[in-house]
């Protein structure tokens, strides 16, 4: 990443003075102006301004600084020790939300849940759904908890590792799985991730490679009727789509499709079974991506 030059410093210095402190996580001017508004418009004393400044100038995120960050309609409280949601997750979920019947009872779990985003914005959106969380990590059960509690969701929460307890999870067949695994391979963590995500983001939630994928087509094909996986890249997705082509009772069973985010980037990977669930699959996932299966 070039550094950012004098004469930039300088005017921003000119303009407000805590913009240099502000440009080299924020790369431009315009881009400063526009976060030192949101810091002002949410913290009150000069202080705190002052100071949260200072802490973007170290490339803290702005979400464990301002303590929240918008994911659909609803405003997520964000806490250091666990993942911000992303707007890309934001995205798929929304348009799944939209998607599920209106009176319909379902269920909903929701693997490696972190603030518990995904399952908050779709009770949210289909109040008469049933949604579980189910996260490894103590941090992310006690915000998801928090979430659940200040936005007046009821979530269930299940601490448990997803890749070793999968009988421990809930009973019966569930109507929806998602899951926004760990999926950046370690080999890419350097050359890919920001520093402040490399410097702030918990590793726990970031770091993974085919694991999660793997255990989806091991052990949660058999309990679900449809699943939502997010992807980091589409070999991710290539590999669920192989091993559902190519297994003997899966590939009769099951639809799998592929979804990109409104970047263009392969961002999902998701599956339906062809019948017998007693809601109809294929009207909800109904160009969700490209069927692939
Ligand atoms: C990419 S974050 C997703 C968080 C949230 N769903 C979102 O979209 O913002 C992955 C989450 O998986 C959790 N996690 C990592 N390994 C796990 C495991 N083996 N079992 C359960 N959860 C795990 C992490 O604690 C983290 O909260």
């Amino acid at each position: 990443m070039p550094r950012i030059g004098p004469r930039i410093m300088s005017e921003a210095q000119k303009i407000h003075r805590y913009l240099p402190l502000l440009l080299p996580e924020c790369r431009s001017i315009a881009a400063s102006l526009q976060e030192l508004k949101w810091i002002k418009n949410e913290l009150n004393s000069p202080r705190k301004i002052h100071q949260a400044c200072r802490l973007r100038g170290l490339h803290y995120p702005l979400q464990y600084i301002l303590g929240s960050q918008p994911f659909g309609e609803l405003d997520v409280i964000c806490k250091s020790g666990v993942l911000i949601p992303r707007w890309e997750t934001a995205e798929w979920a929304q348009d799944l939300a939209d998607r599920l019947p209106a009176e319909t009872k379902m269920t909903v779990t929701d693997l490696c849940t972190g603030t518990g985003c995904i399952p908050l914005l779709l009770k949210y959106n289909r109040p008469q759904i049933d949604v579980t969380g189910i996260d490894i990590s103590s941090k992310a059960l006690s915000l998801s908890r928090q979430n659940s509690k200040a936005l007046k969701l009821e979530l269930h929460l299940q601490k448990q590792d997803v890749l070793n307890n999968n009988e421990k999870i809930g009973s019966g067949i569930i109507d929806i799985l998602t899951c926004n695994p760990p999926y950046i391979p370690r080999r890419d963590f350097i050359k890919e991730t920001t520093l402040s995500v490399k410097l702030y983001e918990p590793r726990l939630a970031l770091l993974g490679d085919m694991e999660f994928y793997k255990n989806l087509v091991e052990k949660w094909l058999y309990r679900s009727n449809s699943f939502i996986y997010e992807v980091g890249d589409i070999s991710q997705s290539e590999y669920v789509l192989k091993e559902i082509q190519h297994h003997t009772v899966f590939s009769s069973l099951w639809h799998v499709g592929f979804r990109n985010d409104s970047n263009g980037h392969p961002r999902v990977v998701y599956g339906f079974r062809k019948e017998g669930t007693s809601h109809n699959m294929s009207t909800i996932f109904q160009n969700y991506g490209q069927l692939m299966h």
